[in-house]
């Protein structure tokens, strides 16, 4: 009706309008699609390493109080033409206790609070009631937490699910009703809860992974374990550009899942406290076995391994010795082809060439790797040691 009362040249301008504005919206709805279709859905935002730092903590110092037992009741029966109804004071409940318990999904002790207290005990009532116990508190920390008290280990969880009572709840008081005996019909006392065990203790976490990365600064460590693992520590061309431990996750094709451990770069003299010191081979005290990654293109790459199974030694007697892994990284590099046989010459040991830049031989470290893993497991169930879960 609109269109019919309009002169001929304005319904054709009209018409032309909408035709342009339909147009534009067909382009409008297309674009969405490739749009939609071009996107991904939004990835987790990557801590930087210096973040990183601030929540990853591995040590720390708490004081724990248990819950205060709850105080027992003085009260007598009382009832209508009841003249000696007794005593009928409860006991209070136990205070709770404070208890540390291994999460597998806990990864640093960033969340751990400097003071717990446990719940206290719920005070008796009148009519024989005893009063609840109060509920245990329970600080989840990660497998491998040490606990110190005054520099002695009191405490090793290092299994899901272990369990350490840091501090106990105090017992509950005791009703007037406990008190009753012969010699006293109608006692009034009744006693106070105990107060909770205090106690300050030192955490310390230690790693626990399968298989420890040690290495120079820049020799590759993060690069490889990006490309074995799931993990994604920082990479660049720069050397400690790791500054906290990472763990990754090697997944087999029968589901046996091995994890590694990429420390911060050690150089000679850390036990000096050069570099980042050598602090952080605590998180490779509890591995397995170890990786050694040399740098194949830098010079006399013998000298590195030397190195570190010197500095590793003074870290802690026997270290060393550990079974281990020699792993060349960088062969993609011209020099390191020159120096590969320089260093097969020098070292005893199989050395496993590679690059974690092309992914060249990563499948032959993968398997390395798991071969290691099984023979390690191997003499652990003849010493009937609990091998690692992850
Ligand atoms: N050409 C080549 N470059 C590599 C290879 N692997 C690592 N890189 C490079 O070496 C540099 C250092 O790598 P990172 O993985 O950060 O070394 P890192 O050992 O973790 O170093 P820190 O964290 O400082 O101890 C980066 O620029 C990497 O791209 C490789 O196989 N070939
Ligand atoms: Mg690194």
């Amino acid at each position: 009706m609109f269109l019919s009362r309009q002169p001929a040249c304005a319904s054709f301008l009209l018409g032309s309008v909408l035709q342009q504005q339909v147009l534009q919206c067909k382009n409008f709805s297309r674009s969405c699609a490739v749009w939609g279709n071009q996107r991904q859905l939004r990835k987790k935002k990557e801590l930087s390493e210096k973040k990183l730092t601030r929540y990853f903590v591995d040590q720390r110092r708490i004081s724990v109080l248990g819950g205060k037992g709850g105080k027992g009741a003085s009260c007598f029966h009382s009832e209508p033409r009841k003249e000696f109804g007794g005593p009928d004071g409860g006991d209070g409940g136990n205070g709770g206790h404070v208890i540390l318990k291994a999460d597998a999904r806990i990864k640093s002790l960033s969340l751990v609070q400097p003071v717990y207290q446990g719940m206290d005990g719920v005070p008796g009532g009148s009519k024989n009631c005893f009063g609840c116990n109060g509920e245990n508190l329970y600080i989840k920390v990660p497998l491998g937490t040490l606990v110190k008290e005054d520099g002695m280990v009191v405490a090793d969880l290092s299994q899901p699910k272990d369990e350490y009572i840091a501090a106990l709840g105090g017992n509950g008081g005791k009703g007037n009703r406990f008190f009753l005996s012969n010699e006293n019909r109608a006692p009034v006392t009744a006693t106070m809860g105990e107060n909770g065990q205090k106690r300050t203790l030192q955490l310390e976490l230690k790693t626990m992974a399968h298989v420890g990365m040690v290495g120079f600064p820049n020799a590759g460590k993060s690069s490889l374990l990006r490309t074995i693992s799931n993990a994604k520590p920082a990479v660049a061309p720069y050397p400690f550009t790791t500054l906290n431990p990472h763990v990754g996750i090697i997944q087999y094709q029968d589901f046996e899942q091995l994890a590694v451990a990429d420390i911060p770069g050690i150089i000679r003299g850390a036990h000096q406290n050069r570099g980042l010191g050598f602090a952080f081979l605590r998180h490779i005290e509890r591995c397995r076995f170890l990786m050694y990654v040399l740098d194949l293109s830098v010079s006399e790459p013998w000298t590195q391994l030397q190195d570190l199974k010197y500095e590793l030694e003074q870290y802690e007697e026997g270290l060393s010795r550990r079974p281990c892994l020699i792993v060349g990284n960088k062969i993609d590099l011209p020099q390191s082809r020159v120096n590969l046989p320089l260093l097969r010459e020098r070292v005893e040991e199989k050395i496993i060439a590679m690059s974690a830049l092309t992914g060249h031989n990563v499948e032959e470290l993968i398997l390395c790797i798991r071969e290691l893993y099984d023979k390690c497991l191997d003499s652990d169930i003849s010493t009937l040691q609990k091998p690692l879960k992850w």
